[in-house]
């Protein structure tokens, strides 16, 4: 699909990419030649993806353990990556969700996730923005991870869906402010795909399972990783050197699909040919 050298000589810092969407993403951007740094707050975890992805793809990973909710691990991450390459690239990646109803949300959880999204995608946007900026090095992306939920709202994730509209408004925010320097933002906004992560907190067993969710996707299943990585993969490439400030969305259509007539389009969708036929005028 891609030429096999298109990220090569990028260097790349993919956070929370041990795990799920941000494991598959570097997955991808290592076979196509990039050089890639992630980060999360298990050690264990990163490790062991670092071994299996270097040995999957012989590509050049390595981990720095950090909290993005803390700005001076964050600083810390990012003079250790410098220390041997500066960053051409940043994907905003890590995030923490809560399924709750909102009225019984403490402090904490609505604390733990803001803390997650939004200021720590803030927080390493602005470290690798500032050494770019100092150092005058241009053609460099942002390029974040949002949900359907940035820009909708959604019921029930509600510190999620502001903490990730806060960074949509970041990603056009510095379109604007950065551009000139060199520097372009974008993100995908993903749809369902299921990881280990978002499946045991976002969907218990009450909810019905995919076969109730695919019904909610127009093209009736949810992503493959592979579809959201290699949408990703062209995003951050010179190939996408004109998109700047825009998020894309990957998710079958389902965000289309719970717009307009809600949740009578829905009902509609399973009516037999007999209910169809049923409001047709009769003729006399
Ligand atoms: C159907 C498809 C839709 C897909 C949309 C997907 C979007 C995603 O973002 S999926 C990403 C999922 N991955 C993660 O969430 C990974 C990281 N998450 C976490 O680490 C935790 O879930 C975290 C966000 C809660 C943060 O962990 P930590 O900092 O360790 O926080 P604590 O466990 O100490 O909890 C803090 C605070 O939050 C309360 N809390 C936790 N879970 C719930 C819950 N389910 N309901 C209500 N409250 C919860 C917890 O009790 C703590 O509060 P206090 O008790 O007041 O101390
Ligand atoms: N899966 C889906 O259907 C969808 C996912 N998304 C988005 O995709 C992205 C990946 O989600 P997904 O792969 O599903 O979930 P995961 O739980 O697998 O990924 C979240 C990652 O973030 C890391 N992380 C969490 N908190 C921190 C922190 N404070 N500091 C550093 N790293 C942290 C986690 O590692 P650790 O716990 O070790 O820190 C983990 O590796 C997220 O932005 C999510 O919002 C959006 C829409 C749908």
């Amino acid at each position: 699909m891609f030429q096999p050298d298109l990220l090569k000589g990028k260097r790349i810092l993919v956070t929370g990419g041990g795990t799920g969407l941000g494991r598959s993403m570097t997955h991808r951007f290592l076979e196509l030649g990039a050089n890639v740094v992630i980060c999360g707050r298990r050690e264990d975890v990163l490790k062991q993806t670092v071994d299996e992805l270097a040995k999957e793809t012989g590509g050049e990973i390595e981990a720095v353990g950090c909290d993005v909710r803390i700005p001076d691990a964050v600083e810390a991450m990012m003079d250790t990556i410098w220390a041997k390459r500066p960053l051409d690239i940043l994907v905003n990646n890590a995030a923490g969700q809560i399924l709750a109803q909102t009225h019984k949300l403490s402090t904490r959880a609505i604390d733990a996730v803001l803390g997650i999204v939004l200021h720590g995608s803030a927080y390493c946007t602005v470290a690798a923005g500032r050494r770019w900026i100092d150092a005058g090095l241009r053609d460099r992306v942002v390029m974040s991870i949002l949900t359907v939920s940035s820009l909708t709202g959604a019921p029930f994730t509600v510190p999620s869906s502001m903490a990730k509209a806060g960074v949509l408004a970041m990603t056009k925010s510095l379109a604007v402010e950065w551009g000139p320097k060199g520097i372009r933002t974008c993100a995908i906004v993903p749809g369902p795909f299921p990881t280990e992560g978002a499946w045991s907190r976002l969907m218990p067993k009450e909810r019905g399972g995919n076969e109730e969710l695919v019904k909610t996707i127009p093209l009736r299943r949810v992503g493959e990783h592979e579809e959201l990585a290699n949408l990703a993969a062209f995003l951050v490439s010179d190939g996408a050197a004109y998109i700047n400030g825009d998020a894309v969305v990957i998710d079958g259509g389902k965000m289309l699909q719970s717009g307009g007539g809600g949740a009578s389009t829905q009902a509609m969708l399973d009516w037999t040919d007999e209910q169809w036929e049923a409001l047709r005028p009769k003729r006399k």
